[in-house]
């Protein structure tokens, strides 16, 4: 329990690895060099053909309140750290300048969604915790709007609070969803932090309860004046619509809806609404869940389902076919010894996994004559696409894949968020990230939207960039060439 108590700051909220890097750049008097990192992702989660960037508001709450309290400093000094590497620590905060896609922003594989430029053991400490909130929140946000993108202009309601990978997660990945365009949630307290519309029915065990689901919806009733009655527990046709129709008529309420949780929803939803329309009861809304997810969805609306509302839980606020977004944290700059920034690389056999070094940039090229996207471009940061009459832009490993733009305009995506450690960003609401995710998706062509097998959005890199990297993936062949004659020499 004393620990639980002491849990008064997340700086301790990293891996170790990162604090034993933090030690030996301290000791060797290169902590301050100033280094920049990017946060990427190599692949689109769900077979997605975007995704919703989400995350940065909690990123900002980390990095404004970094810190390592006094408590985490006793901690590590009982794992036997450094006494004046611990005093170092101890003085610790956030000093850098951050850049960074807006939250409700379409990104996609292989470009800088986020860039850290910060003193090297700052910038180092905080990779954990910024990838452990933007892998997931990102995740989350991307499913949500893959699901609303197929329930359209109906309602989809998250109900994933029981399911959810512990509280945080039930409460960010709510917020997450919301970003990605659910309408509301089941769980109360996202209401009360983030205003997000609340909305909810009632539970089989209410029914069990009374044992009598005429009874049940009756009590209801009395203290309810908005109605939505759970319909399956015995009988959905023969006992529970009927039971719901007799109560609306014998009370002074409004049956919003009814719900289905189990059987045939398609079957179901269809004799339900005959029997609601027959009653009178046209606008009720029928509301599904079970195990939802934007395939059983498509399936039930491909065989006629009267569903006006979709409740979804499990599949969502789990992420339930790809648990986790692969984004990565590289260090693409580093000051060297004569204060000169000098750009990394990181090789791979797998040339989709070689990281494209330098400070960049990344811009949204919209063709003016139809206002939609032909793809994002990534440059250095001293270039500036928009000064281009004509814009090559080239496929970044199949390189005769290749088209030029001429009438366009160049969004640029990163924004400052913290400059030398002071935010200087205005934090949109909810409904605003909303709204610009609605936006973001009418610049997409529908071919990069359809949930099944999208076409590949393009994400290239401009020419300078490309050569950039040609030229360092050169140089580290040279250096290991010459290193392996040094040997053979010897
Ligand atoms: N007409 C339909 N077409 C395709 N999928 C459906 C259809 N009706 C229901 N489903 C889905 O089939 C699955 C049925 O799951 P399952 O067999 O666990 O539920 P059940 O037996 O109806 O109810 P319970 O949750 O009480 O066990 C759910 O994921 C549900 O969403
Ligand atoms: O299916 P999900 O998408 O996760 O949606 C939430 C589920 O949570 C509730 O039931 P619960 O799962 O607790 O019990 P049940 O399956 O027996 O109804 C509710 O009735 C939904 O079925
Ligand atoms: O309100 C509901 O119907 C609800 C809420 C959470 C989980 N399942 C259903």
């Amino acid at each position: 329990m004393e620990m639980i108590k002491n849990d008064d700051s997340l700086a301790l909220h990293t891996d170790l690895y990162q604090i034993n890097m933090g030690e030996t750049y301290w000791n060797d008097g290169v902590h301050n060099r100033k280094a920049v990192f990017e946060v990427n992702f190599r692949k689109l989660p769900f077979g997605n053909g975007y995704a919703v960037f989400a995350g940065l508001e909690r990123v900002i709450e980390f990095l404004e309140n970094f810190k390592f309290s006094a408590t985490d400093i006793e901690y590590l000094r009982s794992e036997g750290f450094n006494e004046e590497y611990l005093e170092f620590l101890s003085e610790l905060r956030f000093t850098g300048t951050v850049r960074s896609m807006r939250e409700g922003e379409l990104v996609f594989a292989n470009e800088p969604i986020m860039q850290i430029e910060a003193p090297l053991i700052e910038v180092q400490l905080i990779e954990t915790p910024i990838l452990n909130i933007i892998n997931f929140q990102t995740l989350i946000a991307t499913k949500a709007s893959r699901i609303k993108q197929v329930v359209g202009n109906e309602i989809a309601m998250e109900f994933g609070t029981r399911r959810a990978q512990e509280m945080d997660a039930a409460i960010w990945g709510t917020r997450a969803a919301y970003i990605g365009g659910f309408d509301a949630t089941s769980n109360v307290r996202a209401g009360k932090l983030f205003g997000i519309p609340i909305s909810g029915t009632h539970a089989h065990s209410m029914v069990q309860a009374y044992r009598d689901e005429y009874t049940a919806f009756k009590k209801y009733a009395a203290i309810h004046k908005d109605c939505v009655f759970l319909v399956d527990t015995y009988d959905t046709l023969k006992s529970g619509v009927p039971n719901a129709i007799r109560v609306a008529k014998e009370e002074n309420i409004n049956l919003i809806g009814i719900r289905l949780d189990s059987g045939d929803l398609a079957y179901l939803s269809k004799e339900a609404r005959k029997m609601l329309d027959k009653a009178g009861f046209t606008k009720t809304r029928i509301i599904a869940s079970n195990d939802l997810d934007e395939n059983t969805i498509i399936n039930l609306k491909s065989q006629g389902a009267k569903i006006d509302s979709w409740g979804v839980g499990t599949k969502l606020i789990t992420a339930y076919d790809q648990p986790a977004l692969g984004a990565v944290y590289k260090l693409v700059s580093i000051e060297d010894e004569n204060g000169k920034m000098i750009d990394t690389i990181k090789i791979s056999g797998n040339p989709e996994k070689v990281s494209t070094p330098g400070m960049k940039r990344v811009y949204r090229i919209i063709n003016n004559s139809n206002q939609k996207s032909e793809g994002d471009y990534i440059a250095l940061e001293h270039e500036d696409p928009g000064d281009e009459k004509r814009l090559k832009m080239f496929h970044p490993v199949h390189t005769f894949i290749s088209k030029f733009v001429t009438d366009f305009e160049a969004i640029e995506l990163l924004h400052t968020i913290f400059k030398n450690g002071e935010k200087v960003y205005e934090t949109p609401s909810l409904q605003e990230i909303r709204d610009f995710l609605t936006r973001n998706l009418e610049v997409l062509w529908d071919e990069y939207k359809r949930v099944t097998r999208p076409e590949e959005y393009p994400v290239d890199l401009s020419q300078a960039c490309w050569d950039n990297k040609m030229q360092k993936i050169e140089e580290v062949r040279r250096k290991i060439d010459e290193k392996i004659a040094g040997v053979k020499k010897q």
